[in-house]
């Protein structure tokens, strides 16, 4: 349950004429302190009974040790990050055999891509995550008739959420995420993409869509016809028991940064069909701001939640910590437009992704379009990494240290399933 939320601290008024970024981060490290002053010593970020002693790890191989270190100290800073409670926790209540650590998966990197491989993802939360969410697709909210069963299987949404989220205390927790990002891709696919989706009339279907996660609140005559509504198509039953589950999990402000992001998702998505509907290719530096809304964002955001434990509001909402976390969903996003790129050259019409906008607006080859695709990324990446540890070092409070860790997690976790996804994406020949 989520942990009371303590009353709000009041803003000094130099800390709002002041957009120093250090500045800011000092007084968020203050406030925090402050916070935990509050509520009698008590940690706001450690909302879950320690985690269990880790298994053995994975022999991951020598590339994925060598990029983890390097993560490693790229977050410590100064003071030292323990890890502890940051590698992966026993796999309570799964049904799985336990097996020998996975063979690593298929899959070639996009060569130059700048990345941290990770280990493989524990085989038995992957089976057990596997299990439990077919079920909760097929059971509670009939997400899918029976021939697109292979696709959802290919999908790997199991493999994928225990990659990003190594920290995940049980199976529940990795749950929580993984319900979620099942029914972000059944709203992409059925209102906006190639199960049914179209950029005509999207808006309202978003819109209401948008009520299961953050609810209608009207008078009694017509309260009950829009529950009802929720149960009326796939994306809206998954998006309203995904939500339903996250909220038991989530504190109230988790739950309120969840559906910030999914509004901005949905503002995302909504530009990428006026642009269709229109053949419109925007400039580049148009497109990544499109590409920005229509983002992976939801996902990193939930580490916490996931983890078991809350960044404090105030914490998320600094400026600094916004650009961390802006940097680090393009970069992610990206990815998908590298390793899609096949994919969306063969879908029908013209699918916008960064490779295709930067040939048609600087008049390039495709193949150098893509390399400069890749630098985008690399470029981003930097970042990412470079304003991470700056605010780690300059804001040691532990939770923001975790967070940041987990972000950085899920970015490379999401490398690894659009890599070894071969059942969904492919390179181009261009090397
Ligand atoms: C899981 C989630 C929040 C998704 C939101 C937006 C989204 C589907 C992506 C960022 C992936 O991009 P795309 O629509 O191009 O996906 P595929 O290339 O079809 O896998
Ligand atoms: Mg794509």
């Amino acid at each position: 349950m989520p942990a009371p939320e303590p009353s709000p601290p009041q803003s000094s008024p130099s800390a709002a004429a002041s957009h120093s970024g250090a500045y800011v981060l000092a007084e968020a490290a203050a406030r925090a302190r402050d916070i935990g002053a509050a509520t009698g010593g008590r940690p706001l970020v450690a909302r879950v009974p320690p985690l269990p002693t880790p298994p053995p790890a994975d022999a991951p191989t020598a590339e994925a040790r060598a990029a983890g270190g390097a993560l490693d100290r790229i977050l410590r800073g100064p003071s030292g990050l323990g890890t502890v409670s940051l590698r992966p926790a026993r796999c309570e209540g799964a049904s799985a055999p336990v097996e020998a650590p996975a063979a690593p998966a298929e899959g070639s990197p996009v060569p130059g891509l700048y990345h941290h491989p990770v280990p493989e993802p524990d085989p038995v939360r992957v089976a057990e995550v596997g299990r439990r969410i077919k079920s909760w697709a097929l059971d509670e909210v009939e997400l899918y008739p029976e021939d697109w069963e292979d696709q959802f299987d290919g999908f790997s949404v199991g493999r994928y959420m225990v990659a990003c989220h190594p920290d995940a205390p049980t199976v529940d927790h990795l749950m929580l995420a993984t319900r979620l990002m099942v029914a972000e891709n059944a709203v992409d696919d059925c209102y906006c993409e190639d199960h049914g989706g179209s950029p005509i009339g999207l808006g309202g279907r978003l819109l209401l869509a948008h009520t299961a996660l953050d609810p209608l609140h009207t008078t009694k005559e017509y309260q009950p016809r829009w529950a009802e509504s929720l149960h009326s198509d796939a994306p809206r039953r998954a998006y309203r028991s995904a939500m339903e589950y996250f909220r038991g999990a989530a504190s109230p402000s988790q739950a309120d940064r969840f559906r910030h992001d999914m509004a901005r998702l949905h503002l995302g998505y909504l530009a990428e069909a006026a642009w269709a509907q229109t053949d419109h290719v925007p400039e580049v530096w148009e497109y990544l701001a499109m590409r920005q809304f229509n983002n992976f964002r939801p996902c990193p955001t939930i580490t916490d939640t996931v983890g078991g434990y809350e960044l404090p509001a105030d914490l998320h909402a600094g400026p600094a910590m916004q650009r961390v976390i802006a940097l680090a969903g393009n970069a992610t996003t990206i990815v998908n437009d590298l390793y899609s790129y096949t994919k969306e050259l063969d879908s029908p019409g013209r699918h916008l992704n960064l490779p295709v906008v930067i040939a048609e607006r600087e008049g390039i080859a495709d193949r150098d379009a893509y390399m400069k695709a890749i630098d985008v990324h690399n470029e981003l990446m930097h970042d990412f990494e470079a304003e991470a540890a700056a605010l780690a070092a300059a804001c040691p409070v532990p939770g923001v240290r975790r967070f940041l860790r987990g972000v950085a997690v899920w970015v490379d976790g999401n490398h690894y399933w659009h890599r070894t996804n071969t059942y969904r994406y492919g390179l181009p020949d261009f090397w």
